[in-house]
């Protein structure tokens, strides 16, 4: 019978070297399924170099399991089908600036085509539905490389969306995006949340990562607390891991942290 796994993604003593510094420091780690988990810290700490080892896009030492099975051991195609991923800012997709945003979208349906295959309906369908949930569908005819900054966050994120994976990574989602569309990738996230997926994001924005489920509070290399958003221990390490600048605060039924 099999068994399913409590945790989405795990880490055992992660270390990963970048150049010829280590960045990484023996990270043990365990996110649960069907749970939203923000990684922060200071600019440095490791958290984007972190999400790309758990991604399974940087080569480190020590071993991640995704769904309780040794990532080195699921296969890329069943991998890119579980685990969705979107990099900070689009980084590297400046070869996809002469796409069309529709196009770019259905990228994200390439790991559950058949090689050379034309798109299925439940891929159109997947990709439309990605697309209308970030607003971006009125611009599925323009080449990516004509839109905002934060317009194309938007067509990146309806790409990660258009996969349909458990599991969601995404680094640094934010960026770019105006708080009304800020606002919208929160209640997309607590929908996938709520669907069972789980996601995992890089953020900068505190009262958003402090909106999450869990918290894991990253400084020097290491993971110094993970916690749930509203236990004051995780606030704590909060205001710890930024030098006692910041104070988190419960303001109309959220947490925010604001500079003291
Ligand atoms: N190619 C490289 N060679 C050496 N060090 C690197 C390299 N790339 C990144 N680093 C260092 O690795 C550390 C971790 O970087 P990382 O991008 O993971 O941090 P981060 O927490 O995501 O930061 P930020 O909040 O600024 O985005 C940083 O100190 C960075 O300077």
């Amino acid at each position: 019978m099999s068994r399913t796994p409590s945790a989405a993604l795990e880490a055992h003593g992660l270390s990963a070297t970048l150049g010829s510094v280590e960045v990484l420091h023996g990270i043990d780690l365990s996110l649960a399924v069907g749970r939203w988990t923000s990684i922060v810290g200071p600019n440095g700490a490791g958290k984007s170099t972190l999400l790309k080892a758990l991604a399974g896009l940087l080569a480190h030492r020590g071993e991640v399991r995704l769904f309780g099975e040794a990532q080195a051991a699921v296969p890329a195609r069943v991998r890119a089908r579980r685990l969705s991923w979107l990099g900070q800012s689009g980084m590297g997709e400046g070869s996809a600036d002469d796409l069309m945003v529709y196009d770019v979208a259905m990228l994200g349906r390439l790991p559950h085509q058949r090689w050379l295959a034309a798109p299925s309906e439940t891929d159109r369908d997947a990709v439309e539905r990605a697309l209308r949930s970030t607003q971006a569908w009125e611009w599925r005819d323009r080449p990516l490389g004509q839109l905002s900054g934060g317009e194309r966050q938007r067509v990146l994120l309806a790409r990660a969306l258009a996969v349909e994976a458990e599991l969601l990574l995404m680094d640094e989602p934010l960026a770019n995006l105006d708080p009304p569309h800020q606002a919208d990738w929160m209640q997309t996230t607590r929908e996938l949340v709520a669907q069972g997926r789980t996601v995992v994001s890089v953020l900068h924005e505190l009262p958003m990562a402090l909106a999450a489920d869990e918290l894991v509070v990253m400084n020097r290399g290491r993971v110094v607390h993970h916690g749930a958003c509203a236990d004051p221990a995780t606030h704590a390490a909060l205001e710890q891991v930024f030098d006692h600048r910041i104070r988190v605060h419960r303001v109309a039924d959220q947490w925010i942290a604001l500079p003291r």
